[in-house]
């Protein structure tokens, strides 16, 4: 499992318990259990939403589809989503949740909290 080959494999879905399980392997065959700890977990999350947001900044309003954007910077993009998802799932693996069930019981409440025939524009938003 700990070899790079196992971790390029094209998969059409992937799911977060598949994620957690290679994370925990990741940081296991390291020694890296010790430090991640909830707290250096959610430190190490927060600076990848900043590196996150260092591709955005400046740039003004970005269309959706990202049409103008050199597949290098797709790229980057992409790296610094994927830090964020790893970091959250550790996050959430290290603390004994279920991220995938927190996940759909979130997006009950929200359904709830914001029924279809609610005015036009998004509460959320006022
Ligand atoms: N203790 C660690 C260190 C790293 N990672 C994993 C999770 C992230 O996906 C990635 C983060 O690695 P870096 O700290 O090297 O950060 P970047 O990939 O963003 O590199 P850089 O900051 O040089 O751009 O590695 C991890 O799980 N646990």
């Amino acid at each position: 499992m700990e070899n790079t080959r196992s971790y390029c494999r094209k998969s059409k879905d992937v799911s977060l318990q598949e994620l957690r399980d290679m994370l925990a392997e990741f940081a296991r065959v390291r020694g890296w259990e010790q430090y991640h700890s909830p707290r250096n977990l959610l430190l190490a999350l927060v600076g990848e939403v900043g590196e996150l947001s260092e591709i955005f900044q400046w740039k003004g309003e970005v269309a959706r589809g990202l049409p103008n954007w050199t597949s290098d910077d797709k790229e980057h993009l992409e790296e610094e989503l994927s830090d964020v998802l790893l970091y959250l799932i550790q996050l959430a693996d290290v603390c004994g949740l279920d991220l995938g069930q927190a996940a759909l019981s979130k997006i009950v409440k929200n359904a709830q909290k914001y029924p279809v025939a609610s005015p036009p524009t998004n509460p959320a938003y006022h």
